[in-house]
């Protein structure tokens, strides 16, 4: 796919390909006229998210392509916000899925190995890249439709969360749900904020304790997802929604759900630093490391 943006980078940060990436996710660019220099954003072509353009549907196809468990690593979530961002910018797209291109899996969350055996600094830049992750999708003002064709666990959820609206695959193997408990670490505030906004206070609760993952058919009666469909029409199904809420002029809608969603973002924004540092300390708790690392080798043993 061609994309042709163009993006103002201060010149110093050439030096440092993965530092212009990322400033350029994250909004870090100078303003015009600053002395930066022109890059075209094709150049990054982008492995970990797959973007396909429907400009007369006006329209994309976000395909998450990390395997084999699309987990959330630095690298996908720094694609994802500039992949989010050119659609943002981009006149001709109004609504956009978000799908997997991982066969049965939509996104194992979080990757557990950027947040295990790091330094602090790794913590903080991750978790930096973790809330604007969430920042972006939850204010897009894109339609935004979640085609869930696989397990959806954790941040893979939190994706999900972030929709206006959830279409998943029946496969009773795939299930859905904020599960940190299990792992021994606890959802941050906005995961949960979130999730109350979309299930209610007591199915959130309920779900939270016990780190709850839902299949199909149960998540679709706790109203995590809206729509369960057999899994060769979840991504087409997730266009029929969108051309239904495209069908609404843009500035109401976008306005709505500015409204209903902006002091929940806000919550967020007015505290990242001390959300980030609280992060970094949680995490780099010997007994969190253990837990994860422990959560891990489960995870490698299942296998053998
Ligand atoms: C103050 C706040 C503090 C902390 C908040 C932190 C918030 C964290 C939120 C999160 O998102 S934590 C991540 C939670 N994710 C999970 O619990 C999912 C774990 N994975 C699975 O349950 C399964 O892998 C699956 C159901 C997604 C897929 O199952 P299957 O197809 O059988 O694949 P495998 O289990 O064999 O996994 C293949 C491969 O991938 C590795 N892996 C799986 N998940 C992750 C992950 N989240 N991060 C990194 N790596 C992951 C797994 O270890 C296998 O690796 P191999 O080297 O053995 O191939």
């Amino acid at each position: 796919m061609a994309l042709t943006a163009v993006i103002r980078v201060p010149s110093r940060a050439l030096l440092r390909p993965w530092a212009r990436l990322r400033d350029a996710a994250l909004g870090w660019i100078e303003p015009a006229g600053g002395g930066g220099v022109e890059v075209s954003a094709q150049r990054f072509a982008s492995q970990k998210v797959l973007v396909e353009p429907d400009p007369a549907a006006g329209v994309a196809v976000m395909k998450f392509k990390n395997p084999p468990v699309n987990s959330l690593s630095l690298e996908l979530l720094t694609e994802l916000v500039i992949s989010l961002e050119k659609l943002e910018n981009d006149k001709t797209v109004r609504g956009v899925v978000l799908t997997s291109d991982c066969p049965g899996i939509f996104s194992a969350g979080l990757d557990l190995t950027e947040m295990c055996g790091r330094n602090p600094a790794h913590y903080a830049e991750y978790w930096k890249a973790v809330q604007e992750m969430w920042l972006r999708l939850y204010l897009s003002n894109l339609v935004l439709v979640a085609a869930i064709n696989g397990a959806s666990p954790a941040g893979g959820c939190l994706i999900a969360l972030t929709c206006d609206y959830r279409v998943m695959a029946d496969n009773p193997k795939y299930c859905i749900g904020l599960n940190e408990t299990l792992l021994g670490i606890v959802a941050p505030f906005w995961f949960k904020d979130n999730l109350v906004n979309t299930i209610g206070h007591r199915a959130s609760e309920r779900a939270l304790q016990l780190g709850l993952l839902f299949p199909p058919t149960e998540a679709l009666q706790v109203g995590m997802v809206d729509k369960v469909v057999p899994k060769d029409q979840v991504q087409s199904t997730a266009l029929s929604v969108l051309a239904q809420w495209m069908a609404i002029p843009d500035h109401a809608r976008q306005l709505t759900k500015n409204m209903m969603r902006k002091p929940t973002a806000d919550r967020l924004l007015k505290q990242r630093d001390a959300d980030i540092q609280n992060f970094v300390s949680f995490i780099s708790r010997d007994s969190i490391q253990k837990s994860l690392q422990m959560y891990l080798e489960k995870l490698k043993q299942k296998k053998g």
